[in-house]
Order: C-alpha cells, then structure tokens, then sequence
C-alpha cells in the first residue's frame, strides 16, 4: 500500500506546466504570461480632455469672474475621435468633448461648468467644418495651464514594461493588453481535461431513475472542481461498464485531453470493465492508498506511441466523497502545476476539534468539517461514509487524522485543509 504523500509525489512527478502558447486575450483569462509585455505606443495616444468643455488660451482667462467673464468666440466642435482639427487662436475656443484630441494652440480646458454653456445654436462649425462665427462662450472663471488635459504618454509611455512574465491575467490585465494594442498573447495555457464518469448504473440527471441505478453526480462535481482549479473541463457522463465503448470513448477524448480523470471501477468489483480496460493500454498502475476514503485509486498515461508520451490519466474511486477527495489531494494539484501556478497545494491550518474523533489504524483520515477561522475551531460535518453527499456539500474543509492515530480526545489540535470558496 501506498501512502497518501507517495502516490500524489509519485503523480506530480509524471505532469509538468504545458508548454506556452499564443492565445486570444479573453481566451487567455486566468493564465500566466509567458512573457513580458512592452508597450509600443504611449496611452493615453494623444494630449486629449478629461471633460466636456471648451478649449481654449489660458492668457484669455486671466481675471474672469462671473461677473466680468473672458468672451470667446467659439470657432470648432470636436467629438472624441475627431480627425481634423481647428486651431484655437488669441481670443477663440474650441466645444471639446471627454477623450476627444486637444487642438492645437489651446493650452487648458474648462470644463462646461466653469462657462455659460455657450451661446448659439450648439452648433459651433457648419457642414464644411468652418467656423459659425456669431457663436460665443463666457469663461467665467480663469484656467490653468493644462487643466482638464490627460497627456500623451503619461498613463504609459511607449517602450516601458506593463506586464512581467508570471503575471495570473485578470480583467484589468486583459484590458491593458487590449489598450496597447495586444489581441494575442503569449501564456501557460488551461489544461484541458476530460471528466467521465463510468458505470452501468447510472443515469444523467433529469432522466427517469431505475430500480438499482443511481444519478450521475461525480462527474458535476469533477468537472466543476476542474473548472474551479483553473482547467478548461469537458465532461462525459455515464459511459457503461463496456469494455468496448469505454474504448471507444477513451480514443474519441484522447485528442482533445491534456489530462483525463474518471471515476468508478477501481475496486475489486466483478464488473470493473474500467480496471481491465485501463490496464490494457499499458500504462496504468491501479494501487491501494493508506488513506479514507479514496484507498482503490489507478494512475497512469494511455495512448502512448509515436505520437508522444500519451495522455496522464487519474482513476478515481466512484464513491462521491471519494472521487471529490481523491480529486482535491490529487488531481488538484497536478491542474495548477500543469497551469504552472505557485499555489499547487490547498492551504492547510491547524484548528481545534471540540469532540472526539475515531479513525482507522494504519490510514490518514479525511473527514468532512466546518471551519471557522474567527476562533480556529472545526466542526466535522456528517459522518465517515463515502457515500454522504449530503453533508459534502455543506463542508468547506477536510479535517486530516494521521495514519498512526485512531482516536483523538475532544479539544485535540487537527490539521485541516481548508477547500476554498
Ligand atoms: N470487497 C471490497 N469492496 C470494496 C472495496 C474493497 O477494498 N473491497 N473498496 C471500497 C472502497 S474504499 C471504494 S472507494 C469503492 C470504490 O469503488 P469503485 O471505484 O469500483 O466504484 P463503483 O463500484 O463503480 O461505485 C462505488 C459507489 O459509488 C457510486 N458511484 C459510482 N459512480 C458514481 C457517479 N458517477 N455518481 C455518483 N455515484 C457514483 C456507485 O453507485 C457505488 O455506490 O469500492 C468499495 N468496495
Ligand atoms: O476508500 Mo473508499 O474511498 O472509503 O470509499
């Protein structure tokens, strides 16, 4: 038997982050940069207004009140996006909008509320673009040099680094690779993983449930958990204990899968088609751990030739709590090292455990539990069963009894892996 440390260094010793590649920005969400990213243009691109205002000569200004306000004669209008531009004269202002390019000659904005929100029709230049010269506006306040003015080049300037290779790309990150112009980009891609689920009992949920079969849940949760852990996840529910159609689908998902995880058919059952089907590719070992739940567990690759070194493959025991156990120790951690993530393993903290616990000799035991970091205390939930669903769900941690120890007295110090979320 193996110990629970050996098979999951024996597993993450088979894995290693997936080679690097060029991905669509919203395709990359998530990944790491495998590179790092210089901008080649300066942002913001252009000297443009932070308000809707008027461009104008700060010298024009000096002095304005509301009273005595600097009359200007309004000689453009320019919308953000705005090719051409007018120049703004001794005198003249220009209606300016947000974002739009600051016209030459003008040294500051102001924005609309420090005018009389100008005179006219609002419409400053006819349709060739000349201005209408009867339209004014009172500045009725002096501005500063710059005012209102977001500079070229000042947000980011054109050569320096954004972004360092390692970099986890998130919304903000994506965005700033849009902003430089990026729609590529070079990252740790998301491994992606098959989830199936296998025997002939069960049925997918919403369909009739017959006499002895059950509902495929282990692969929802398997593939949730891959998703979650940062992988792109298929799953493929309920394939029968066939030896040929579970073939079949093995070789259909072999060419889309970086990794694949199933569930059921490890034990000892006279209908582990699985075990037998696995075996034949070669490459998969099936081995007991000392550890409950999640003792019968194979690992291996298939589809090994001279394609490459085949597809690392986790069998997981079908119990639920086992397969979703198996999978956090061990599936986990070879995803976010496949993703070439620092944070491999679930954070673990020691808490203490107000009652008594019972554990088998011999095996490390992971019970499901309540933790509560205000006071470092946790609380098993449901009992030891592999198969209490219920209660799986309403845990948000494993508390961990060691291999050596059989009973620990209530108030006793426990390590518990703490599952996030
Ligand atoms: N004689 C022995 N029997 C068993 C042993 C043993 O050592 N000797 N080990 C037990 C342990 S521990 C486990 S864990 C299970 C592992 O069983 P399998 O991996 O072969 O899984 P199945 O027999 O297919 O199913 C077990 C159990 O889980 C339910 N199940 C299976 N798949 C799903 C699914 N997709 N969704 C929900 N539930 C599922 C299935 O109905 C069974 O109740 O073996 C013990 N037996
Ligand atoms: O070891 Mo099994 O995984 O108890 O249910």
């Amino acid at each position: 038997m193996w110990t629970v440390d050996e098979h999951l260094a024996d597993v993450l010793a088979a894995v290693a982050p997936l080679p690097a590649i060029e991905l669509q920005l919203l395709d990359a969400q998530g990944c790491r940069l495998d590179e790092v990213v210089l901008a080649d243009v300066d942002l913001p691109s252009f000297d443009n207004s932070s308000m809707d205002g008027y461009a104008l000569r700060t010298a024009d200004t000096v002095g304005a009140t509301a009273e005595y306000p600097s009359v200007l004669s309004v000689v453009g209008d320019i919308a953000a996006g705005a090719g051409e531009l007018p120049t703004v004269g001794p005198g003249q202002a220009a209606r300016i909008m947000t974002g739009a390019p600051v016209p030459p000659g003008s040294q500051a904005v102001a924005p609309v509320e420090w005018t009389d929100g100008g005179s006219g029709t609002g419409r400053a230049a006819d349709a060739m673009g000349a201005a209408v010269e009867d339209e004014e506006v009172r500045v009725l306040r002096p501005v500063s040099e710059g005012a209102h003015i977001r500079r070229r080049g000042s947000d980011v300037a054109a050569g320096t680094r954004v972004l360092e290779a390692g970099t986890r790309l998130g919304p903000t990150q994506l965005g700033l690779l849009a902003a430089v112009g990026r729609a590529t980009v070079k990252v740790r891609p998301r491994p992606r993983v098959v989830v199936l689920s296998t025997g002939s009992e069960l049925v997918q949920p919403g369909e009739p449930v017959g006499p002895g079969q059950i509902t495929d849940s282990n692969s929802f949760t398997l593939t949730a958990a891959a998703l979650d852990a940062g992988a792109i996840a298929y799953r493929v529910g309920g394939v029968p204990d066939d030896a040929a159609r579970l073939r079949a689908v093995l070789e259909d998902q072999l060419g889309r899968a970086d990794l694949i995880v199933t569930s059921g058919g490890v034990s000892v059952g006279a209908y582990d088609v699985v075990k037998e089907v696995f075996e034949s590719y070669g490459g998969v070992d099936f081995r007991r751990l000392r550890m409950q739940p999640g003792k019968p567990q194979g690992f291996g690759r298939i589809g090994a030739g001279d394609s490459g070194p085949g597809v690392p493959l986790l069998a997981l025991p079908g119990n639920p709590v086992s397969a979703y156990i198996s999978f956090e120790l061990f599936v986990r951690p070879v995803i976010r090292t496949m993703l070439g993530a620092e944070d491999v393993h679930r954070p673990v903290v020691r808490a203490v455990c107000p009652v008594a616990l019972r554990s088998p000799a011999g095996r490390r035991q992971f019970l499901r539990g309540r933790y509560r970091a205000a006071d470092g205390v946790v609380e098993p939930v449901g009992g030891a069963g592999s198969h209490l669903v219920g209660a799986l769900a309403r845990a948000d941690c494993l508390i961990t009894v060691p291999e050596d120890v059989t009973e620990l007295p209530a108030g006793s110090e426990v390590d518990v892996v703490l599952l996030g979320g």
